[in-house]
């Protein structure tokens, strides 16, 4: 019957339509390209087959939108400093909030870079919840899809910090049980706007099984796909998956343990070994390990790292950051969740690779020489 219908066709109506049985999600502009006419002819093409029954109405064609959706974890952030810190005693000091959380700050991060961002996450209607509401809002990100869970239930995530004089992570807690709301069943209620984004970013703040069901979601769709590894312990989240991503954005103690470079107990001894050989180390793992994803990798003021594979060549390349001096550095909260975005936004915006990791560069600088997680100044970098 179907041969039938389409021997009805003319040879280009054929054409347009073996390409949108082949790829629902496929844009007019593609079409156009893929078969070398002009987008206004794909119209016509795409109107005759709808008033000749072959599309069951305009929408058929669902071009992926020019948005980000990113998923993972929102926190209000509780960062106190003390000058004089006495280890097992009360310090005098001084204590900040802020909105958090990797996939929130790096939402919010986007926003100021004017990119359209969807995020995904869970917060409590205490009040924590409505705060983190209120100001990822304000600054332009779609919460319109938040998971609301009531009080009783669970407390907004939390991320208590306590860094030294100079703005340097003493230790920190963090509480983000909510999370496990962000499970199967909501992301398949969010099904439709994911698969229509054109660019995926999670964080490993999410379950486990959470992961996967975004992974086998976003298989075979046309959108790119980026994880950010959060810390070392819940980057290993992302074992036997990194061979369905496009990108991973870690930084290197992250990906070492990742890789099973490094053992998760020694992760902190080896910052003392030479970056060069932890570097060829790295090249050459993932130069034997086809299956693994592109990777930003950050270094702190070592800067940017870059593994690529061009057919079966391995690329290394390295990008300086800014040497900044001690009193410009406020605190670096944030940092790496910069670089993310502002790599994502460079991508967005049909840059280089290079270039993109210059962006997320600066993004990084800004927001370290800011007391807040997400530095407004971004805005500037557009
Ligand atoms: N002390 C620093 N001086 C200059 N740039 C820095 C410094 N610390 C961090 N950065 C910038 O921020 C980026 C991310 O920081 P990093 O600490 O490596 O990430 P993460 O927060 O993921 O651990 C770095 O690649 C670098 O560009
Ligand atoms: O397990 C986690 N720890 C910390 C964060 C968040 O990461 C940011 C700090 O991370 P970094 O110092 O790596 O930039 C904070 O906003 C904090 O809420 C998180 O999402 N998950």
């Amino acid at each position: 019957m179907e041969v039938l219908a389409i021997e009805k066709l003319t040879e280009r109506e054929k054409e347009v339509l073996v390409l949108i049985k082949k790829d629902a999600t496929i844009s007019r502009e593609e079409i156009a390209n893929k078969l070398e006419i002009s987008e206004s002819a794909v119209g016509t093409y795409i109107h005759h087959l709808s008033t000749k029954g072959y599309l069951l109405g305009r929408g058929y064609i669902i071009a992926p939108e020019k948005k980000v959706v990113i998923a993972g974890g929102a926190n209000l952030d509780i960062k106190g400093y003390s000058p004089n810190y006495i280890k097992g005693s009360s310090s005098p000091g001084w204590i900040k909030e802020s909105p958090g959380g990797v996939a929130r700050n790096i939402a919010e991060d986007l926003a100021l870079l004017e990119q359209e961002v969807v995020l995904l996450t869970a917060v409590s209607s205490d009040h924590f919840g409505e705060q983190l509401k209120e100001e990822t809002k304000a600054v332009g990100v779609d919460i319109s899809h938040f998971k609301i869970t009531s009080a009783q239930e669970n407390k907004t995530g939390v991320y208590l910090a306590h860094l030294d004089q100079n703005g340097d992570l003493i230790g920190a807690v963090n509480d983000m049980r909510i999370l496990k709301k962000i499970d199967i069943n909501y992301l398949n209620e969010k099904r439709k706007i994911i698969e229509t984004s054109s660019m995926l970013i999670f964080d490993t703040n999410l379950e486990e099984s959470s992961i996967s069901f975004l992974l086998e979601l976003a298989r075979d769709k046309k959108m790119i796909k980026i994880a950010d590894a959060v810390s070392v312990e819940k980057a290993l989240k992302l074992k036997n998956k990194l061979i369905y991503l496009d990108y991973l954005r870690a930084n290197l103690d992250e990906i070492e343990v990742l890789l099973g470079l490094v053992k998760m107990e020694a992760s902190g001894t080896t910052q003392k070994l030479n970056i060069k050989d932890r570097m060829q180390r790295l090249e050459k793992f993932y130069s034997e390990n086809k299956h693994l994803p592109e990777m930003i990798i950050s270094a702190g003021k070592k800067g940017v790292y870059y593994l690529s594979r061009n057919k079966e060549k391995v690329k290394l390349e390295h990008f300086k950051a800014p040497e900044i001096n001690s009193e410009e550095i406020v605190e670096t909260t944030g940092a790496g969740d910069a670089l993310t975005a502002g790599f994502v936004a460079g991508i967005m915006n049909k840059k280089s690779i290079q270039e993109s990791i210059e962006l997320g560069i600066k993004a990084s600088t800004l927001t370290i020489k800011s007391e807040l997680t997400c530095n407004p100044d971004l805005s500037e970098l557009v």
